[in-house]
């Protein structure tokens, strides 16, 4: 089917803008394809809050650093808005209103009671020591405590934070509250209510959608990640475990090669241990941005955006590539993928796993009660694959590729809600 698309994005642009680009692209194609009237793809098109801030940061020497912060709330017509807060130093405000957008279509699609979010500090973690960064983060929660909170806006981790900023930013919240507030952020440690599963929920829902889509047993199917963080690793490990063969990894600092597989359990405590895959000796070191290359079944980024482009498009030889990452695929670079035959299963629903136990977590944290690791489990299960087998339905049944079916589910549901909610006159 042919769908009308704005105009191409230029080529040379600055990466922020690249995914805002790539955002409104897969938005209006399925704005075009629900038959959306104008005011609609305005509403959907912009956020409702966008916020800026200067986060002055003390270092050790007694320097002043003044770094940029950013909290963007995409759409609140389904719920309270969520996603993760990334410290990057590429960092703008263009690409965190991306993620912030492509947030609000996730949470539709695989159906839980929230609208879309995302927040950022353009900041190098690594450059930072441990209280420096406790300084920054609780500084930046404090100039965005006025849009977030348990029933407004609930960040969670994403590139670059983890576990303890999660508990650095419950305990800001909680400090000027002047009581706990465990459901004002997600991915937190067990001790301060997090949820048993969200460690993992990302990487474990990417291996349920490669699993799905692969639709044959995983034995001998070849892999090979980018990105060797928080669900890069976990990735390659749930994908081994299930039978996959992980033949390459990258991180920033390099990566690596085995075509006999690589031990994913050995590489992970070497990075633990040196803080990279560079220098693994029981593997060949190779091209770090040959990665999206390597002759395997089965391609998983899950780094940053846009590292899959009309330059490097034609030479992706992997049949299948599961997006852990958001947005690695520019849409120039989607056209050649579909038309050279491979699937892509596209983040909004690749990387849900993260965001449905972090769901799972805030519900837990608003009861005072937990669920079990079995129970959290099987909830993340039920929803992936729902998510999964309602895409490719649509997909099939209308002759769209999995991205224009995820989208035109979760932009679809949005649209409804708006209109339902009588918003927009
Ligand atoms: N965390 C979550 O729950 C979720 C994350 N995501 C998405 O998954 C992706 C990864 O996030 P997450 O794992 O949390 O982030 P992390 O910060 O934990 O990991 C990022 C990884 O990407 C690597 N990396 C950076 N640049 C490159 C490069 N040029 N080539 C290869 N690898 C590179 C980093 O290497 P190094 O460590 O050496 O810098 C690191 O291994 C992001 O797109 C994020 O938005 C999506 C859903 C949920
Ligand atoms: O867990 C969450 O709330 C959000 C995770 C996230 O940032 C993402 O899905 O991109």
């Amino acid at each position: 089917m042919t769908i009308m698309v704005p105009s191409k994005t230029p080529a040379l642009i600055p990466p922020g803008r690249q995914a805002l680009d790539s955002a409104l692209h897969q938005l209006h194609q399925a704005a075009g394809y629900l038959g959306l009237d104008d005011g609609l793809r305005a509403m959907l098109a912009t956020p409702r809050r966008s916020l800026t801030v200067s986060v002055p940061v003390r270092r050790e020497n007694g320097r002043l650093d003044v770094v940029q912060g950013f909290r963007v709330q995409h759409n609140i017509s389904r719920g309270p808005a969520k996603g993760g807060i990334r410290f990057h130093p590429s960092t703008d405000l263009d690409e965190v209103t991306a993620l912030a957008m492509w947030m609000t279509w996730k949470c539709a699609l695989v159906g839980i009671p929230y609208g879309g979010a995302k927040g950022g500090v353009a900041v190098d973690p690594a450059t930072l020591t441990t209280r420096e960064l406790e300084r920054l983060t609780r500084r930046y929660v404090n100039e965005i405590l006025p849009l977030i909170g348990p029933e407004k806006d609930i960040p969670a981790p994403d590139v670059g934070t983890d576990e303890q900023t999660m508990a650095w930013i419950m305990d800001t919240y909680s400090v000027n509250a002047g009581y706990s507030v465990p459901g004002v952020v997600t991915g937190k440690p067990m001790t301060l209510g997090g949820s048993l599963g969200r460690a993992g929920a990302t990487s474990r829902g990417v291996q349920i959608a490669a699993l799905a889509a692969l639709g044959r047993s995983p034995e001998g199917v070849t892999v090979a990640v980018q990105g060797f963080g928080k669900v890069g690793a976990l990735a390659a490990q749930y994908l081994a475990d299930a039978g996959c063969t992980v033949v390459a990894v990258s991180d920033a600092t390099g990566a690596v090669h085995a075509s006999s597989g690589l031990d994913v359990a050995a590489l992970r405590a070497w990075v633990t241990e040196s803080g990279g895959v560079h220098g693994y000796r029981d593997a060949d070191a190779m091209e770090r941005d040959e990665l999206v290359e390597q002759d395997v079944d089965l391609l998983v980024p899950a780094a940053l955006e846009n590292v899959i482009t009309e330059a490097n498009a034609p030479r992706v030889r992997a049949r299948l590539i599961v997006e852990g990452a958001n947005g690695p695929t520019t849409p120039e670079a989607d056209e050649i993928l579909a038309a050279n035959g491979a699937t892509v299963v596209p983040d909004i629903l690749a990387n849900a796993g993260g965001v449905i136990v972090s769901y799972l977590e805030w519900v837990q944290n608003m009861q005072a009660y937990s669920w079990s690791a079995q129970e959290v489990e099987l909830k993340l299960r039920d929803l992936m694959q729902s998510a999964y087998d309602e895409v490719r339905s649509l997909a099939t049944d209308r002759g769209l590729t999995l991205r224009q079916a995820a989208h035109a589910i979760g932009v679809g549901r949005v649209a409804d809600a708006h209109r339902m909610r009588g918003l927009y006159p």
